[in-house]
Parts: structure tokens; C-alpha cells; sequence
């Protein structure tokens, strides 16, 4: 392979094999164009780093690539060899690079690159990674923007003595001497101290629980005439609109908690601890009532139709003093990026996610790569300094004298780990699963199927569509209390119960559209028997056979449906869910030509559209672990192909886990495939963890 039409070749090959995507050849292609004396080298690289960049990763590390890259692309048996060739001819470092590529303006090496303007080269070398221009600059914007949020002291002007006194009466704290410090109360306490922190942990570990007395803590000790403008806000409508019911959940307990005090000096033993006089002297009501409604990161943003650009940018930037990004594993590079260039730079972001969670389907895996190297052990002395005469937390040994300007972003970091809501036998399986024990994943899974009438967990080994469909129906019996088994058969049946009178239209909708997420299959693949596509025509068939559903065609009174693009202009974003339903006084069945509508919940507003509007959507019986990011539901069945495939990860199986409120289902035909998908985690070829640090 000595030229670049030979190299042309091999890649045009590889894409009529299926290995690569068209995009990735014509890419390739491009820059031959562009570039007739390309090193053939580049171009491959090139090639591989379109395929790479389409499944998630930012970069080509051009050390180990050899080893690296062919895991990560999971092409067949016949491919390696061939694979294995041209990655050889492949420069094995920056400086190789260097010497092989550097003569072809089709590629700027940073720093060089920079410092120049930015409507440069294609490509971009830098720290031995090959990188598209747009990845490159993210990466480097992000990097940039994070290292002075950390930087910036923001905390100068609080007493300290003011913040241990609010964080005392905020959270019940332990003594100052115990073993463990309030890790709640530790993030609270360094979210004082930067511009950024970041909280991450599991489902129920009081990530909410948290903001919401960190956003009192900022309020009291801002004491402006003005109270902080805050911004709430998730990458999906679902999750934003969770975050605010618990965030509102968390204020109202702390009014209560104020209120109970205020009227009586001796508390009932139903009531809450009395609250202490700092906290009864804040305007909490008011603060609570002030929250804005929470918004997705596109809405907070501004979408400009036809673009990649948001109305809100550096130029024009967010109106905000404090802003709370939850589920933030789910922000991908280009939309953190933007968010970072949006905020002001005295505002305060915290960003609350769960770092073992799958990352967003697009480039960059940002709250895991911020995350990386966080935990007790990671925080200097300085940072200890700062939390106890903030919080009078101490932070347990080892606390290592200076982590130096490379351990920045670890020292906002917290990681809370005890789980308040997960306690049980799910919190269990998620645990193992977290920690790569799959074998003993299924041997809790085993046993809990054995127990007599079954429990919260259960290992199902259907084997059809058609079997795991009438499960996904029926449910699944629990002989536990409490713990719900549903399957759509019951979450669906107040479908038939519809109410004659109008004002009674909009309450069954909200409860139809509650009791739909009691139940949902989630599937690791699209296609394929085991896949969404094939599952949800298998459970509809189910609920038509069961007189569940009339289906009359593809719009059918009862049909969930997931919106699968942003549609601003109707108020409905990817991943939100509707049901598909006749409008008040439309006659139903009765009536066929009735028009139509999807019923989706946005918070606490019913919103409806036209199904004629609905030009991106697909039914959402099933749906990708992926797409079930943000959302909980009451009974999980999760689907595992028997085969094994690169996408059966740890983070797949944990984020489909931590999905279930109540109770969990594992469907596989081929239960090894459990122990193999804990073995594997996902990894993301990146830069972002190393730029962050300044390396
Ligand atoms: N320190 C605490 N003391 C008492 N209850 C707590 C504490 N922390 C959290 N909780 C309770 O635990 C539950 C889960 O908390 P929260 O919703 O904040 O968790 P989360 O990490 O945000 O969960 P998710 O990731 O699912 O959104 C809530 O009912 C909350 O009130």
C-alpha cells in the first residue's frame, strides 16, 4: 500500500465489505482532493478516525493504536489481517507523525494550531492524538473554560464560620471527629471555593438532595438585594423536568422543617427535627417558589433551526449566577462545549451526574473523562483546609500534600456512594455489575428467580421475541410486597376506562401517561429479534391479541411513541415520550377518523400534538438502554442478545439496571452474557482528561 490511490482502494474495499461508512471513505477522498500529495498514511488515519469519531470517540491515539484500535471497531474475523497491514504503516508517535505527515497542509500541529485562526486545516495533531478540527477545538475550548472555572476563587469573600454555621443547620453533620465526613455536605462546601464543582454518584445517593442546600447555601450567603438568578436544566425533557420535582421536593421539606420549628418549641415525634435559627431566618418559601422551570440544554441554549450554532454563546451569554446541569454523562463534547461558552464566566455551574453510566451516543464521554482520577483519595491538603474550616468536614487519609495544578478539577469533584433509595436487592445487582463481579451479578439474579413466588430480581431466558413479548405484557409474578412486576397488560389498562366528560380528559391522561412508565423493555441492540424494532412489533402484536389494543394500521389509540429529533418549534425534544391518543370529545374506537393525537408530559404541563406534526417518531414499548437515559421506570426487563456484541458493556447493563425503581428483569436466552458485558467497559479515545489537567 505505497500510494494514495492504493490506499483509495483498500478504503473503498472496506466500505463495500461494510466495515467502514460512506461518510468515512468520502471523507478520506476529500482530503485526497483537497491534497494530491497526502501521505496514503494520512489518508487512512483520516478513514479510521470518521469511523471512530461515528462511535463515540473524539481522537486517534496514534501510540498502541495497533493495539487499541481494533477492539474498539469490532469489525469480523477476515477483516484483521488487513486491518492489522495498514495500521503498521501507520506513524507509531507524535514525533513519527511529525516527520511522516508534516509537510501536507491538510494537518496543524498544536500548539502552533491554537494560536492561529481557526478556519485552518481539517485535521489537528496534537499530544500524539490525530483529531477532526471541530473535536480538536471542543476538546480544547472545554479544557480551557474548566481549568479557569476550577481556577477562579470564587469563595474569597465567604466566612467561613457563616458557611459551617448554614451547613450545619442544612444537613444533620456528624462529628467532627468521625471516621467519615458528610460527603452532601463536603460538595457543598467546595462548591464555595470555584466556579465549578462536580457531584457524581449512583441513582438516590442525594445528588438533588444536595443542590437543593447547595442552592440555599449560595442564596444565604450571597445576601445581594437581588436573590441569585438560577437556571435548572438536563439534556433530555424528562430529566429536566425530574430535577425540578426533586429539587422542589428537597426546598419544601426544608420549609416544613422551618415551619414545624417556628410554631411550636416541642416538636410532635411524627415531625421533622426542628430546624436551627439559621435556617428559620431564610426565605426559603420564597426561594423554592422563585425556581425556574427546569429546561433541556437546547432549550436553555437557544436552538437557531439550520444550524449547529445557539442563541446563546460568548457573545450573547446566559442570564445566570448559578446554573445545575443534571444527568450530565449524557452532555456530549459539542454540547458542553457550547454551554461553557454560554456561561458567564462568574457564574457557578454544578454539574450532577452518575460516572459509570453509559455516555451520550455522540463523540466524548465528558462527565466520566472529568471525573476520572476523582475520589477521597485524590483531595490535597489544601482542599481538606478548605472543607473543614468550611463545613468542619475532615477528609479521611490519605490526603496528599499537593496535587498540584494536575489535579484541579479532582478537587471539585465529589463522589457520593451510599445510596439512600437503592438499598435493596437492585442496589445490589447494580453494585456488582458497577465493580465488573458479573458472576456474581447472576448468582444474585439466580437466587432471587429460585425464591418461592419470585422477588424483586429475576433471570428470564426467553428465547423468541414472541416469549419475551408476552412477558413484556403479562409481567412477571413478585411475592414480596411492594415490589411491582407490571407488565403492559396492567399499564395500560386504564386505556379502556376512558371518561365520557371533558374535564375529566386531562387527569386520565396524566394517569395513563404515569402508568405507562411502569413498565419498559429495554434492549441493548436496534435490531434484530432481541433488537427495538423487532420487540416492539412482537409486544404490539401481544396487546392486540390480548384485546389490550386495536390497532388500526401505524397511528392507533394507545401507540407510545418517542420522539426521535428535537422539535422546538412544537415543544417536544428527542427521547420524549407520548401516547398516542383520540382528543376530549372525539369519539374513539367508535369513531376511526378521529384525528389523532400524542399526549406528552413536560414537567408538570400536558402538551399535545398532531400526529400529522409528528414526522420523527417510533414506537417505545421497547427502547435503547441508551434512549432510557434520565427516565426510571417501575419494572425493568432488560433484553441481552445471545450473541455477544461489542455494545454489551458494564455501563450498558448497570444504566439499564439503575432504570428500575422496584424491580428488575434480566431476559437472555444466554445469561453468560451478562459475566462477559460487566468484563467490558466502554472506552472512549479521547484527549479530554489530559487537557483538562494542562498536560
Ligand atoms: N442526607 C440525606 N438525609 C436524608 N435523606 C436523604 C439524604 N440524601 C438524600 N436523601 C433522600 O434520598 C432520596 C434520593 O435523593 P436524591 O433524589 O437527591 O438522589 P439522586 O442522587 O438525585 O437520585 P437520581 O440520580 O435518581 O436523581 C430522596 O428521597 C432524598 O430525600
Amino acid at each position: 500500500m505505497n500510494t494514495a490511490a492504493d490506499t483509495l482502494d483498500l478504503l473503498r474495499g472496506w466500505r463495500a465489505a461494510g466495515w467502514l461508512r460512506a461518510l468515512d471513505l468520502a471523507f478520506a477522498e476529500f482530503l485526497h482532493g483537497l491534497d494530491a500529495q497526502a501521505p496514503p498514511s494520512l489518508l487512512l488515519a483520516a478513514a479510521l478516525l470518521a469511523q471512530l469519531e461515528g462511535r463515540g470517540h473524539s481522537a486517534l491515539p496514534l501510540q498502541g493504536l495497533a493495539q487499541e484500535a481494533p477492539p474498539l471497531l469490532g469489525w469480523p474475523a477476515e477483516a484483521q489481517a488487513p486491518l492489522q497491514a495498514a495500521l503498521a504503516t501507520m506513524p507509531a508517535d507524535a514525533a513519527a507523525a511529525q516527520r511522516a505527515w508534516g509537510g501536507t497542509a491538510l494537518l496543524s500541529t498544536a500548539p502552533a494550531v491554537a494560536q492561529g485562526p481557526d478556519a485552518g486545516s481539517p485535521l489537528v495533531l496534537q499530544t500524539g492524538r490525530l483529531y477532526l478540527r471541530r473535536y480538536w477545538r471542543y476538546e480544547a475550548d472545554i479544557a480551557a473554560q474548566l481549568r479557569q472555572r476550577v481556577q477562579a476563587e470564587a469563595g474569597s469573600g465567604h466566612a467561613p464560620d457563616e458557611a459551617r454555621a448554614l451547613l450545619a443547620a442544612l444537613f444533620d453533620l456528624p462529628e467532627a471527629a468521625a471516621a467519615e465526613p458528610d460527603w452532601q455536605a463536603v460538595a457543598c462546601a467546595l462548591a464555595l471555593r470555584a466556579r465549578l464543582t462536580l457531584i457524581t454518584g449512583g441513582p438516590g445517593t442525594g445528588k438533588t438532595y444536595t443542590a437543593a442546600r447547595l442552592l440555599v447555601l449560595l442564596q444565604a450567603l450571597h445576601g445581594g438585594a437581588q436573590p441569585l438568578r438560577v437556571a435548572l436544566a438536563a439534556p433530555t425533557g424528562k430529566a429536566a423536568a425530574r430535577l425540578r420535582q426533586s429539587m422542589v421536593a428537597a426546598l419544601q421539606g426544608l420549609v416544613a422543617r422551618a415551619a414545624a420549628s417556628e410554631a411550636s418549641g416541642a416538636p410532635a415525634a411524627s415531625s421533622p427535627p426542628p430546624a436551627p435559627p439559621a435556617l428559620q431566618a431564610l426565605p426559603l418559601a420564597a426561594w423554592t417558589a422563585a425556581l425556574p422551570p427546569a429546561r433541556t440544554l437546547h432549550a436553555l441554549l437557544g436552538t437557531r433551526p439550520g444550524t449547529r450554532r445557539f442563541v446563546h454563546d460568548a457573545a450573547q451569554p446566559l442570564d445566570v449566577d448559578l446554573l445545575f446541569v443534571d444527568e450530565a454523562s449524557m452532555v456530549h463534547l459539542e454540547m458542553m462545549a457550547a454551554l461553557l461558552q454560554a456561561l458567564p464566566a462568574g457564574a457557578r455551574l454544578v454539574l450532577l451526574g452518575d460516572r459509570d453510566q453509559l455516555a451520550s451516543v455522540e463523540a466524548g464521554a465528558v462527565m466520566g473523562e472529568l471525573c476520572a482520577g476523582a475520589g477521597p483519595q485524590a483531595y490535597d491538603a489544601a482542599t481538606a483546609a478548605w472543607v473543614q474550616a468550611h463545613s468542619g468536614q475532615r477528609l479521611p487519609p490519605p490526603v496528599v500534600a499537593d496535587a498540584g495544578h494536575s489535579g484541579g478539577l479532582a478537587q471539585q469533584t465529589v463522589v457520593l456512594q451510599r445510596s439512600r433509595r437503592f438499598a435493596g436487592p437492585i442496589g445490589q445487582l447494580a453494585t456488582a455489575v458497577n465493580r465488573g463481579e458479573g458472576a456474581e451479578a447472576l448468582a444474585l439474579l439466580r437466587a432471587q428467580t429460585a425464591q418461592p413466588g419470585g422477588g424483586a430480581l429475576a433471570l428470564v431466558p426467553a428465547a423468541d421475541s414472541a416469549a419475551i413479548a408476552r412477558l413484556a405484557v403479562q409481567g412477571r409474578a413478585a411475592a414480596e410486597a411492594g415490589v411491582d412486576t407490571a407488565g403492559y397488560a396492567a399499564a395500560l389498562q386504564a386505556l379502556a376506562q376512558r371518561p365520557a366528560e371533558t374535564e375529566a380528559f386531562e387527569p386520565w391522561v396524566r394517569g395513563l401517561l404515569t402508568t405507562f412508565d411502569r413498565c419498559r423493555v429495554l434492549c441493548a441492540l436496534r435490531s434484530g429479534p432481541f433488537g427495538v424494532a423487532g420487540l416492539n412489533a412482537a409486544i404490539e402484536a401481544a396487546l392486540v391479541q390480548q384485546g389490550v389494543l386495536k390497532k388500526g394500521g401505524e397511528w392507533y389509540e394507545g401507540r407510545p411513541v418517542m420522539v426521535t429529533r428535537n422539535e422546538p418549534a412544537l415543544g417536544i425534544f428527542n427521547g420524549d415520550i407520548g401516547l398516542v391518543l383520540a382528543p376530549p370529545g372525539a369519539a374513539n374506537a367508535a369513531n376511526p377518523q378521529a384525528p389523532l393525537r400524542a399526549w406528552f408530559l413536560d414537567g408538570e404541563t400536558l402538551r399535545s400534538v398532531a400526529i400529522s406534526r409528528l414526522a420523527d417518531v417510533e414506537t417505545a414499548y421497547a427502547m435503547t438502554v441508551h434512549k432510557s437515559q434520565g427516565s426510571e421506570f417501575a419494572h425493568v426487563l432488560l433484553v441481552l442478545p445471545p450473541e455477544d456484541n461489542p455494545v454489551l458493556t458494564r455501563e450498558l447493563v448497570y444504566t439499564g439496571i439503575t432504570r428500575a425503581r422496584s424491580a428488575f428483569t434480566l431476559v437472555a436466552p444466554e445469561p453468560a452474557r451478562l459475566v462477559t458485558a460487566a468484563a467490558r467497559l466502554t472506552r472512549r479515545l479521547s484527549g479530554l482528561a489530559e487537557a483538562v489537567r494542562g498536560a
